[in-house]
């Protein structure tokens, strides 16, 4: 594949769930070429009931028109971020100051206290008692999108030659987080120099998102150019995230995309969208599959937890101060 194609390659995730050993093979080399190559992948066929999708995107408009009060008192004190609200720009890209011009909600993975993955900072979730049906439509969408990603990183474990459950492990009862975001109109409210979402890499291993309500979503493509991606009904984009690039020794870099501001005469428009970032457990050690290491890549980067490296990359983008 050319690193110079201008549209987000294109796969049917049944291909691999349920096609001929020819299809199977096919997604996996063009998954994985595209990830590597471009950054970012359309999935269709992924088996997510759309009628779910929009029933979710009904409940997140609903929970984000609610009064600013009463929003913020599903912000969780000391949690990072990681479960109910986050205040409108207090996430910012790292190495910048000013925050993003975005207010987030996170439903997590729920484990009991005796699981092995259990690790007591990525808590319950808490639930908006003024939506009564975001609790089950949110979870139900977890689940589908953490089902999808498994067989994802499968397909992806096939690419490298590995076997086929390498990344998936690392993912099953991890760390995932669906993110649900709402982008004001700027008319409303606008910090100088803000972004909605300024330029960055996800800190994850693979990042699935839904079609977002609106055009904004960019990428840059490892030529340097930023395309936008305009994701269609019935397909999902996925792109790596940073932990993907540290288990890969960077064969499959981290793809930098932003979510622009809408042009001049665009300022009512509102934005959503559910990205869900794919996390492995938090004791799980990020280190680059062994044959990674060769002369093109010549330097693995050392192993670290998951967990260790959450945290460092919380602090970083403003959400643990
Ligand atoms: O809103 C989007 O489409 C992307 C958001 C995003 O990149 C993020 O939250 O990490
Ligand atoms: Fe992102």
């Amino acid at each position: 594949m050319s690193t110079s194609a201008r549209r987000v390659p294109l796969v049917h995730l049944a291909h691999y769930r349920s096609g001929t050993p020819q299809e199977r093979a096919r997604f996996v080399q063009v998954f994985g070429d595209a990830l590597k190559e471009f950054g970012f992948v359309s999935v269709e066929g992924h088996g997510i009931e759309d009628g779910l999708i929009r029933r979710t995107y009904a409940d997140v408009e609903r929970f984000f028109q609610l009064p600013e009060a009463v929003k913020q008192c599903y912000a969780v004190p000391g949690g990072a971020g990681q479960r109910g609200y986050t205040g409108y720009g207090q996430e910012h890209a790292k190495n910048r100051t000013v925050g993003d011009l975005k207010e987030f909600w996170h439903v997590g993975r729920e484990l009991s206290p005796t699981h092995p993955h259990f690790s007591p900072q990525y808590g319950p979730n808490v639930w908006p008692a003024e939506v009564p049906s975001f609790q089950e439509n949110t979870r139900m969408l977890f689940q589908a999108l953490d089902g999808a990603a498994a067989v994802m990183l499968q397909a992806l474990a096939e690419y490298f030659g590995v076997e086929r459950n390498t990344f998936s492990a690392m993912a099953q009862d991890g760390n995932s987080i669906l993110r649900l975001i709402h982008y004001p109109p700027l008319r409303e409210r606008f910090i100088p120099g803000g972004v909605r979402a300024a330029e960055h890499e996800d800190i994850n291993l693979i990042t699935l998102l839904c079609e977002g309500t609106a055009s904004g979503l960019e990428l840059l493509t490892r030529d340097g150019e930023w395309l936008p991606v305009d994701t269609l009904r019935g397909q999902i984009v996925v792109d790596s995230g940073d932990m993907l690039s540290r288990v890969t020794n960077n064969v499959i870099p981290a793809t930098t995309h932003r979510v622009v501001n809408p042009k001049s005469g665009e300022q009512d428009t509102t934005r959503y969208s559910m990205p869900f970032f794919v996390h492995p457990y938090p004791q799980c050690v990020l280190q680059p599959l062994p044959h990674t290491t060769t002369a093109e890549h010549p330097v693995p980067p050392p192993p670290i937890t998951a967990d260790a490296f959450l945290q460092q990359r919380l602090r970083e983008i403003g959400l643990i101060k």
